[in-house]
């Protein structure tokens, strides 16, 4: 508790110079958290006040003698709540809310949001459970949130995560290990495996070895969503990309297109022959292929042809008023890649009380394969694996066409053999690096030109923790 309570003291004189402090001390650990920052910030020269939720006898052993480290006085909201504070330390409640804030906590809550006032919280904005779960009482919004040891739930994913403000994570000393004796409900994205150029195979490879992958372009009035999930394919390293296309567009298609080879696709034609033909070890099927039967029949005819395969958009969509058909027919190398209107059309949106992680994880349990629900937080689910979360991305990712390079990119790493769960979760990174290399003003087809920066970026930081585990099992 006192290198937690010295942490959130810390992270608050990096941020500001002094400037009149309120803590408002919960009853639990996270109250304590806060009195040690009192104590620390007071130590340092700044004004502070400190209020206590609840009576001093219904502390927390642990919050009991952080108060007595305090010592200073405990002030009665009576005596004015906010005073001259020009800044709120929130340590009301963290981990341990367990149940909705009501009371005078609830009016609490309501006058610091209403004050507008700058908030750090200690751990999560009081109201905000650990572990997301949708909200049905007043929370605060934070500026800046200091948890310890490694990120909650709702640390990641939205709508939370945006309500912690600026999350910093502190080293408190949990002894290595700790992970191995609990199960993680998730991991993030970090440092991903990326098969398709991994240095140890492709320079003695040629083309075909690297992963072919096919993708369905939709007719002469939608083909740019294909085009882009192929560009997608070929910079994030697969060696053949053939983009199928009706005969409407084979002009446009071959008038944009160079490197990305074109085969017909016409109605009449056998998709799993097309796919067969190709020796596709991979295809996209769905982006701006139209909602319909005849985008029902080929995404039936390619599950059936038992290739690794991912469904995107009209694929999903076309399904929207019969699921079960769609879901009968997976098998467990798809990626099905919705955003949330996609995702609720499918599959609705589950029970009341469930985050993001357990719609995501049931769909996918549901399904069979892996399912990649898109957001500031992708969650990645798959039957049996640990979920992955993605957030290495920007807000700039929210623009048309962004999804179908993220499509491609996922074929890639099919095609070179990666499992859905890790080909899903690098290609997310990928993305999110390309995007966060263009920034602002960046548009969906910027995004595949950035996928050489991002994955030579990606080969230094691999190359980089591998040499570090290196020294620190053999020692320098
Ligand atoms: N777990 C750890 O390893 C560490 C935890 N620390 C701190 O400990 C906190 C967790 O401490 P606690 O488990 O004591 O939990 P909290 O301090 O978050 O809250 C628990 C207390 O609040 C009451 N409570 C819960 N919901 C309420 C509601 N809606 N209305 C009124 N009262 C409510 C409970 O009855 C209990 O008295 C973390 O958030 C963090 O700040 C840190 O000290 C560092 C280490």
């Amino acid at each position: 508790m006192d290198r937690a309570g010295r942490a959130v003291a810390n992270a608050i004189r990096a941020r500001w110079a002094p400037v009149p402090v309120l803590v408002l001390a919960g009853p639990g650990n996270n109250g304590g958290d806060g009195l040690v920052a009192a104590r620390v910030l007071r130590e340092a020269g700044w004004p502070v006040r400190v209020m206590l939720l609840a009576a001093r006898e219904g502390l927390s052993t642990d919050a009991a003698r952080a108060l007595e480290g305090w010592g200073g006085l405990v002030e009665s909201p009576a005596s004015g709540f906010l005073g001259d504070a020009a800044l709120v330390i929130d340590a009301l409640f963290g981990a341990g809310l367990s149940r909705p804030v009501e009371g005078s906590a609830a009016d609490w809550l309501v006058r610091i949001r209403d004050s507008g006032l700058p908030v750090v919280s200690v751990d999560l904005p009081s109201g905000i459970n650990g572990d997301a779960r949708p909200l049905a009482a007043p929370h605060l919004t934070a500026d800046l949130t200091i948890t310890f040891h490694c990120r909650k739930l709702a640390h990641l994913v939205e709508p939370f995560a945006e309500m912690c403000g600026e999350t910093v994570c502190v080293d408190i000393g949990i002894p290595d290990g700790w992970e191995a004796r609990v199960t993680p409900v998730a991991r993030e994205v970090d440092n991903p495996d990326w098969k398709p150029v991994e240095p140890s195979g492709y320079l003695s490879l040629h083309k075909h070895a690297r992963g072919r992958v096919a993708v369905f372009s939709g007719g002469s009035q939608s083909s740019g969503a294909g085009r882009l999930a192929a560009a997608g394919a070929l910079r994030a390293g697969a060696g053949v990309v053939t983009l199928c296309t009706p005969p409407s567009a084979s002009l446009v298609n071959a008038a944009h297109l160079t490197a990305i080879m074109l085969a017909r696709w016409g109605s009449d034609d056998q998709i799993g022959e097309v796919l067969t033909g190709l020796r596709a070890e991979a295809a996209v099927l769905g982006p701006a292929l139209g909602v319909g039967p005849a985008t029902r029949k080929a995404v039936l005819g390619a599950l059936e042809a038992n290739v690794p395969l991912v469904l995107d958009a009209d694929a999903l969509t076309s399904f929207a008023d019969d699921a079960d058909s769609l879901v009968d027919q997976l098998h467990d190398r798809c990626v099905l890649t919705p955003h949330h209107g996609e995702f609720s059309r499918l599959f609705g949106e589950g029970r009341p009380n469930w985050n993001k992680l357990e719609q995501a994880q049931s769909a996918a349990d549901r399904c069979g394969c892996t399912v990649l629900l898109k957001g500031p937080a992708t969650i990645i689910a798959t039957p049996g694996l640990t979920p992955w979360i993605n957030r290495h991305a920007c807000r700039w990712l929210a623009t048309a066409g962004s999804g179908d390079v993220l499509a491609g990119i996922i074929a890639a790493g099919l095609a070179a053999g990666m499992s859905p769960h890790d080909a899903a979760a690098g290609a997310t990174w990928l993305h999110g690096d390309a995007a966060l290399r263009q920034g602002a003003g960046m548009t969906a087809e910027d995004l595949p030109d950035a996928l050489p920066g991002a994955l030579q970026a990606l080969q230094r930081r691999r190359r980089q923790t591998a040499a570090l585990s290196h020294l620190l099992s053999h020692g320098s």
